[in-house]
């Protein structure tokens, strides 16, 4: 039956066998925090042999606060290393909600606080005020990153990359849009600057940094189904090797 054959072979193209990650698995999430931070600092080693300097885009929220402090204790040069969180919210840097006085307070410490830390925020009222010195720098002085620590939040948004985001052309392309985005949604009470994937995508080592049931679920989901529109699922299907998955309860 001609049309039956075809009919099948349509559907395995519409349905591919979900996107590859490489997963880690831990039992808890200190576990976790302790290996991501030392695969991490290796990769960091590994750029500062090469080049004499390494590039590290680290994510916010709440997941992460373990993870950067273990970084933090992390035996290499970090004079060398320079370090720019892939989103923030435009807030004051004291801010309870500020992704960058979470790094100060937690990676900037020790023999680490020698790290250069490129902000994305600025003392501007919008984020469009600052999107173009913003976007020079980082083009200049963060890009191409070597190591990208991407989150997730339960609604499969990465960095400040929402489900509801307008300029999905060019905050989601994989390659050849602007570094950098200014975000608003309705979904979040402040507006944003954010990494978009044409500068994530520049790092050979992408590590997903998911904690608990309900995230994992999410990443599953997105894995799996073509037709999921999730800004987790872009990260899946555009980059350029399978994301390294760290995952605990
Ligand atoms: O808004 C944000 O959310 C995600 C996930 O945060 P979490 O609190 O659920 O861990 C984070 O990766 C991003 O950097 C942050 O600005």
């Amino acid at each position: 039956m001609p049309f039956k054959s075809a009919l099948t072979e349509r559907l395995t193209v519409l349905t591919p066998d979900p996107l590859p990650v490489r997963e880690h698995l831990f039992d808890d999430k200190a576990q976790l925090a302790t290996a991501l931070a030392k695969a991490v600092a290796a990769d960091l080693r590994g750029a500062i042999a090469r080049r004499g300097a390494a590039r590290l885009a680290v994510s916010g929220g709440t997941t992460p606060r373990a993870f950067l402090t273990e970084l933090s204790k992390q035996t290499l040069d970090w004079a060398h290393v320079t370090v720019v969180p892939v989103d923030d919210r435009w807030v004051a840097p004291d801010h309870p909600r500020s992704n960058e006085r979470l790094l100060r307070e937690t990676l900037f410490q020790g023999a680490a606080a020698q790290a250069t830390l490129l902000p994305l925020r600025r003392p501007t009222a919008t984020p469009e005020a600052a999107l173009l010195p913003v976007l020079t720098q980082v083009a200049n002085e963060a890009l191409p990153l070597d190591v990208v620590v991407l989150g997730m939040g339960d609604d499969g948004h990465v960095a400040s990359l929402f489900p509801d985001l307008v300029r999905r052309d060019i905050g989601l392309q994989p390659r050849g849009r602007a570094p950098v985005l200014a975000i608003r949604t309705a979904s979040q009470p402040e507006p944003r600057m954010t990494l978009t994937l044409s500068a994530i995508f520049t790092a050979p080592s992408l590590y997903l940094h998911i904690e608990g049931a309900k995230k994992r679920e999410v990443l599953d989901n997105a894995a799996r189904d073509p037709r999921s529109t999730l800004p987790i699922r872009s990260v899946l299907s555009g980059a350029p090797a399978a994301p390294m998955l760290y995952w605990s309860p």
